[in-house]
């Protein structure tokens, strides 16, 4: 099989808008939740992602009936046959647990893969089985797989000792149908929470309170299809808007919620980017006059721990000592050593990262470990003397749609390959 790989070179500055497409994180939910009716629901704004691909081939399987026609998708659910999951493929994503709260009560039982997605050493799901148990569910762990079997929910005060947006939604599917009350306190506020609880409601669903930490579901018994638009995605907006940092460059960021964007905003602006904020775009424009900062993950609406990792790259060009602590994933660093290869000097202690400014990189052949640490490469190589030939990229296309594409089209230099990146290093160290 051929390999895909991404070639950047040191940039001009980046120049011009782009729409953002829709958002991973929110789809995730949506498509799962649209599994609930047997009538069609269809989403709009879907991004082009591996992690949807796969999402349609594990519900195709199922026997749900998939519709696919430019960035909108309409399931029909009606022909499920059962709640046994590949469990292959639910093991490729993150988010597959959220077919456990959308099955759970129609089906009885869920056999599914343990969770996917980025590796950053432990994402326990522990929250999900305390939300999920409370309604009355049964967890089993095996070596490959577990099963969440209940013969009917009903609904319970539910506390979550973290705030946890992967947990909020899917116990959030699930008392959908629970029988009486439900009350989620502690509950994650994201947006991404906020899109699903919208998408359920239209459908039928009695949900109050999604976007703050208390969250009240009354059971219903049935849901019926609607049309859905997906949020945009606030992380590659974001994405976007600390390019512009790196190259010096003006870039806009068109359909987006400016306001799932604040604590971002705030951090750019102490290193010294400015941005003119409209009612559904941002300009963000950069400056070679950057200043360190420091900045703290937390959930939302705290500084987002899938920022940190691009916002790193931009540290590495501002003058002082920046700091990146990362509480909500301790170990989201594994990009540090990656862009170590391009020459930078970064310190990491415990879960924090040191960053010195005014640093020159050079290119360099790089892995993207995990989703934002590809962004965070991209980033990087856009501003290192030379060429950055950057490898195992399916982690960047799971979140990332087009993403050469749309660099490219602000007039960066880069290209998605396909053959040997080895072949291309040979060819790109006669010529730098
Ligand atoms: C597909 C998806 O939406 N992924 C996002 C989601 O991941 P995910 O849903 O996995 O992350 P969570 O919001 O659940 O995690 C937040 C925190 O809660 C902890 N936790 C979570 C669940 C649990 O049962 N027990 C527990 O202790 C986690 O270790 C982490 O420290 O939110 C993360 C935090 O904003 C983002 O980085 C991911 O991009
Ligand atoms: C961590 C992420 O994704 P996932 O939770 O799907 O691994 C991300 O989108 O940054």
């Amino acid at each position: 099989m051929k390999e895909k790989y991404i070639v950047v070179k040191k940039s001009d500055p980046l120049q011009g808008s782009l729409a953002v497409p829709g958002s991973k994180n929110a789809v995730l939910g949506l498509l799962a939740a649209a599994l609930m009716t047997d009538e069609d629901v269809k989403i709009e704004n879907i991004p082009q992602i591996l992690d949807v691909k796969v999402l349609c081939e594990i519900v195709a399987d199922i026997g749900v009936d998939v519709h696919e026609t430019d960035h909108q998708l309409i399931f029909n659910a009606k022909n499920i046959k059962h709640a046994e999951l590949n469990t292959a493929l639910t093991s490729k994503f993150r988010a597959s647990y959220y077919f456990i709260g959308a099955l759970i009560s129609k089906y009885k039982k869920v056999k599914i893969g343990y969770p996917g997605g980025d590796d950053f050493g432990s994402r326990p799901i522990d929250q999900h089985e305390k939300g999920l148990t409370a309604l009355g569910a049964t967890f089993n762990y095996y070596k490959d797989y577990y099963t969440v079997e209940a013969e009917r929910l009903k609904g319970a005060d539910i506390y979550f000792d973290v705030i946890t947006s992967g947990a909020t939604i899917n116990v959030m599917l699930a008392s959908v149908f629970a029988e009486g009350k439900t009350t989620l306190t502690n509950a994650a506020r994201d947006p991404e929470v906020v899109d699903v609880a919208n998408l359920l409601n239209k459908m039928g669903a009695n949900i109050r309170g999604a976007g703050t930490s208390k969250i009240i579901i009354h059971g219903v018994n049935t849901l019926k299809g609607c049309d859905y638009q997906t949020i945009p995605d606030r992380l590659i907006a974001g994405t976007f808007l600390i390019a512009a940092g790196v190259t010096g460059g003006q870039v806009t960021v068109r359909d987006v919620i400016p306001e799932h964007l604040t604590s971002l905003l705030e951090k750019l602006t102490e290193m010294g980017m400015t941005f003119e904020v409209g009612n559904n775009s941002i300009t963000a424009y950069g400056d070679h006059n950057l200043k360190a900062t420091r900045v703290k993950t937390g959930m939302y609406p705290l500084f987002a721990t899938d920022l940190q990792q691009p916002l790193t790259s931009l540290m590495l060009k501002a003058s002082g000592k920046s700091i990146v602590t990362d509480p909500i994933f301790p170990n989201r660093f594994r990009h540090i050593h990656q862009l170590s290869k391009l020459g930078a000097v970064i310190e990491k202690r415990k879960a924090s990262v040191f960053i010195p400014g005014n640093q020159k990189l050079k290119g360099a052949r790089v892995e993207a470990l995990d989703v934002r640490a590809g962004s965070s490469l991209i980033l990087a190589g856009l501003m290192a003397e030379g060429t950055t030939i950057i490898t195992d990229i399916d982690h960047i296309l799971r979140g990332y749609e087009n993403v050469t594409s749309l660099f490219a089209k602000l007039g960066a230099d880069i290209t998605l390959e396909n053959g040997s990146a080895d072949k291309s290093l040979h060819h790109v160290s006669k010529i730098i």
